[in-house]
């Protein structure tokens, strides 16, 4: 069973049990990183928490939620492997797993409600990564953060097989 990494800050908190509930109901497995109360806490400690979960491969995806979802994204997107795509309505969250392969997804409870985050996180679900010169530009961020954009660029003008499309 697909596995879900979730995790928020205080005002996050106040909408992640309603989108967690509504993924279990969608069959997948949900884990809660924290925070567990509305008490202030800091996003970045729960960003990084459910982007580790998802890189380590303990889970398979992660929702992440703060109050804008900007700051717990860039969290997430700190750690290694992620890319976190913070957004507010479902086209960017479907074509970010089909074109940028995105494994976290984040949103903002003072940005949106109940019913169009569960629309954002099942439109995301439900893509899948459409490869192709998409994966080689997926390849190319992950050279960036590698630090090996020279080699990787030596693969591409190569023509390698891969990077046809
Ligand atoms: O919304 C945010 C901007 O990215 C943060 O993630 C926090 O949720 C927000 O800054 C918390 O604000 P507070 O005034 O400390 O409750």
């Amino acid at each position: 069973m697909t596995k879900i990494a979730f995790g928020s800050d205080h005002v996050g908190y106040i909408l992640k049990p309603t989108v967690m509930k509504y993924v279990e109901s969608l069959g997948y497995e949900t884990v809660d990183y924290g925070t567990y109360s509305d008490k202030r806490t800091d996003y970045p400690i729960y960003g990084q928490k459910a982007a580790e979960a998802v890189a380590s491969g303990e889970c398979d995806l992660g929702v992440v939620i703060c109050g804008t979802g900007v700051g717990i994204s860039l969290a997430a997107n700190k750690v290694k492997g992620i890319r976190a795509v913070c957004c507010s309505e479902p086209y960017s969250a479907q074509l970010s797993r089909q074109h940028n392969n995105t494994n976290v997804l984040a949103f903002g409870s003072r940005v949106v409600g109940s019913e169009l985050a569960k629309m954002i996180v099942k439109d995301w679900l439900d893509a899948d990564f459409l490869g192709g010169r998409h994966e080689r530009r997926v390849d190319e961020l992950g050279a960036i953060e590698d630090n090996s954009i020279d080699e990787f660029k030596k693969i591409k003008d190569s023509n390698a097989k891969k990077y046809l499309d």
